[in-house]
């Protein structure tokens, strides 16, 4: 094995002595520097592969380091030491452009992982086609993939913002596939759909015997995507007493499972998606401000597709060659005014809802070429489930239940969110502005039971 060189920066020699030993443990050799001066001197006189820098140092700031690192040597991860629980000073690094902090007192396990990542890091092939997953050739998307690609190559926690279908979670696949934890686990949680009382052990994992029903050690979602990517979707449905435990987790970098009494060190980075204002949702109280800052360290907006019309040719090409190839057809093509009206619809459900469009219109049609009116768009005033009063039942003859007139109704509008969704009840909950309990009890209530999460 090939060593790599570490260029460690701080003031404190026994600190030094300690980082130097570390390193050396895992065939990394340090080079020394106790000012920022030397520390460029280094940089100028040898290439490394990892930067570790105190925050403060006598002739400036660790964060001066970071950005003259950004600058000159962007291909240089560097990483911080922070005094113990100053996560601003963590923040304000990873903003700069820091791929990742560690605290003091320096716990040597979450060190190793991080030198891990890093060394990786600089190892890691560059690009991995996102050109080809993440279809649209508008300015929008030129620039999310731009910063996709650069994402990957820092720690930094990224929050993704969007209405439901634009591709949140796509983007959140591809800045784990493209960074150098691409070979260890992309987790991805619906925070809305893990029931309350089973959070905690869903995320921190529980010891036998914790509580009726734990029979057996069960590894929480942060043990499983260790060394990977944690994907926090709907991030806002975490219940405040999780979101208190969620902080210290990515603060510490550590977890105590249920029932357990030691803490498990965790390498673990966190994306999360919400397509609802999280900032409002503070501000009303309902999201803890210092998880917000947490985890908005660097925020990424994925338009709504009636944002970026000229994305939709290229995206309805490529879904109907994917619709034609798993199912065994030939080729299917748009006539021009079935691809005119695409381009003038709003997609209030985005690409998913393209996606749907299509998939039903090459379901139902019967040659190869789709005209408009195979597309069945709702007209421009239907509201978004499909169920308009023309679509109600008509009113029965005589006197009639009111309840159970208006119960057909609503069954009608499960159902139609239901397919919109292809029976993902999670998502099928929010389209319906309902909590996923809610849900399920109707579901019961109406004997349509059945579907995933
Ligand atoms: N730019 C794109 N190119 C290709 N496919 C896309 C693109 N954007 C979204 N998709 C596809 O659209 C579907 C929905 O995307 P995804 O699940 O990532 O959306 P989301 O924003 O996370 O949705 P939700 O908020 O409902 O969870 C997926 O099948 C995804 O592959």
């Amino acid at each position: 094995m090939t060593q790599s060189t570490a260029l460690v920066v701080d003031d404190e020699p026994d600190i030094l002595e300690l980082l130097e030993l570390t390193l050396a443990r895992m065939n990394v050799q340090a080079r020394c520097a106790a000012t920022l001066e030397e520390a460029k001197t280094w940089l100028e006189r040898e290439s490394f592969q990892l930067c570790l820098t105190d925050m403060r140092l006598p002739d400036g700031d660790g964060i001066d380091l970071v950005a003259y690192i950004q600058e000159r040597f962007p291909d240089l991860p560097v990483a911080v030491i922070t005094a113990h629980g100053n996560m601003e000073a963590a923040v304000r690094a990873l903003k700069c452009g820091a791929f990742d902090f560690v605290s003091k007192p320096v716990d040597l396990q979450i060190l190793r992982k991080l030198v891990g990542s890093a060394i990786q890091l600089t190892d890691a092939p560059k690009d991995r086609r996102s050109r080809d997953l993440l279809l649209g050739n508008s300015a929008p998307m030129r620039d999310i993939r731009g910063k996709i690609a650069r994402l990957a190559r820092t720690q930094a926690p990224v929050f993704i913002h969007g209405e439901s279908g634009t591709g949140k979670e796509l983007v959140a696949r591809l800045i784990h596939a493209k960074s150098p934890r691409a070979d260890k686990p992309f987790v991805a949680v619906n925070c809305g759909a893990i029931p309350a009382e089973l959070m905690e052990s869903e995320f921190f994992g529980h010891r036998k015997g914790s509580f009726s029903g734990a029979v057996a050690d069960h590894l929480g979602l942060f043990q499983a995507a260790d060394g990977g990517t944690l994907f926090l979707d709907e991030v806002a449905d975490l219940p405040l007493h999780l979101q208190v435990k969620l902080l210290r987790a990515i603060q510490e970098k550590r977890v105590r499972p249920v029932g357990g009494h030691e803490e498990i060190a965790v390498d673990v980075r966190i994306l999360s998606a919400i397509h609802k204002n999280l900032k409002a949702l503070v501000d009303e109280g309902r999201f803890r401000q210092d998880l917000y800052y947490r985890i908005n360290v660097i925020e990424l907006t994925v338009p709504p597709l009636r944002q970026r019309r000229e994305d939709i040719p290229l995206l309805a090409d490529r879904i109907l060659t994917h619709i034609a190839h798993v199912n065994g057809l030939p080729p299917l093509m748009l006539t021009e005014r079935a691809l005119e009206a695409l381009c003038r619809y709003d997609f209030p459900g985005n690409v998913r809802e393209l996606e749907n469009i299509l998939e039903r219109a090459a379901a139902l049609c019967e040659g190869e070429i789709l005209d408009a009116d195979d597309l069945h768009l709702p007209p421009p005033s239907a509201p978004v489930s499909g169920i308009s009063p023309k679509d109600a039942p008509p009113l029965p003859e005589g006197p009639f239940s009111l309840e159970d007139y208006l119960g057909e109704i609503e069954r009608r509008a499960i159902l139609d969110a239901l397919t919109q969704t292809r029976w993902n009840r999670s998502k099928a909950a929010r389209r319906l502005g309902m909590t996923l309990r809610q849900l399920k009890y109707r579901l019961q209530k109406w004997g349509l039971d059945g579907g995933e999460d």
